[in-house]
């Protein structure tokens, strides 16, 4: 009889998992492990301590294999955590990075120019804010979001078509993939609750979406006017909100369509003053 705790080997791992795979009950194993020496207190634990460390691998891989499959993503030159990012016809700030979820807070991205240019070009077509309703064909006013807007077509005009040129030089993405320049204007009172941007993929209508480019990959919001009060962009799941500072953005992006990128957010409340944003949905491939 060995006393000292005995040191479970690989090949003591081995047997164990294979022995329960072919389904030997546990106390059929402790009795040979106690005839080949091992302390009957010291085989039941060895076992457990096996046994409950493969369960738990089992049950992470089989929670992998539902995920759906990872795809290339839009992502900024940040390797060597530069602060500015040249996007072309502009220096853009890096603010602030994150990795899990992927997500960056630029500053100047727009001049308060281009902001007022997309405000006044959009006001005169603002309807009630309709979200792509996967349930059913087309679009769906959504009572989740209590802001109004429209969508530019991409390239619509020179303005259009030169921050959609910096957002592709900026995050490294075809203009052809994005989805037109989309403007909201949120009162008071009005706010967009926490959501995913990415189609849902068990939803039926989901595959005519996807069709037009594929998935959603990444979002920009774009902040073209500050609340004075509330309107930041949160994100629940790692407790951020991202102050709403006219010509600033938020980019994140999601490799699949699943909740575990923590891309879940919203548009808070705005309290005072009226935010108007602009949103950049990326797609897999061209939009059509
Ligand atoms: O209003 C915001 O800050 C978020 C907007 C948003 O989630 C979207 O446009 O998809
Ligand atoms: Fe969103």
């Amino acid at each position: 009889m060995i006393d000292s705790p005995q040191h479970i080997t690989l090949e003591l791992r081995e047997w164990i998992v294979a022995q329960a795979a072919s389904g030997q009950p546990p106390q059929t194993m402790v009795e040979s492990m106690v005839a080949s020496g091992w302390r009957e207190d010291v085989a039941l634990a060895a076992l457990q301590k096996v046994l409950s460390e493969y369960l738990a691998r089992e049950a992470a891989r089989a929670e992998e294999d539902e995920l759906p499959l990872a795809v290339p993503v839009p992502e900024p030159a940040l390797a060597e955590s530069p602060l500015y990012l040249e996007a072309g016809d502009r220096r853009v700030h890096v603010l602030q990075a994150m990795l899990d979820p992927r997500l960056v807070v630029f500053g100047n991205l727009l001049g308060d120019d281009e902001c007022d240019a997309l405000i006044a070009a959009a006001r005169p077509r603002m309807a009630r804010s309709l979200t792509v309703a996967t349930q059913e064909h087309g679009e769906a006013p959504n009572d989740d979001r209590t802001s109004r807007g429209m969508f530019f077509e991409r390239g619509e005009n020179e303005l259009v078509a030169r921050i959609e040129a910096r957002i592709a030089r900026l995050v490294n993405w075809p203009v052809e993939n994005g989805e037109g320049l989309q403007i909201l204007r949120y009162p008071p009172g009005a706010e967009y609750k926490p959501h995913y941007d990415y189609f849902d993929p068990d939803e039926p209508g989901t595959a005519a979406i996807l069709k037009r480019g594929g998935q959603r990959v990444a979002t920009l919001v774009i902040y073209l006017s500050e609340p004075e009060k509330g309107g930041g962009t949160t994100f629940p799941n790692v407790h951020l909100e991202v102050a709403p500072k006219r010509g600033n953005a938020v980019f994140f992006s999601y490799e699949r369509p699943h909740p575990s990128t923590y891309t879940l957010h919203g548009g808070a409340p705005v309290i005072a003053g009226e935010k108007w944003i602009a949103t950049k949905w990326l797609r897999e491939r061209e939009f059509t």
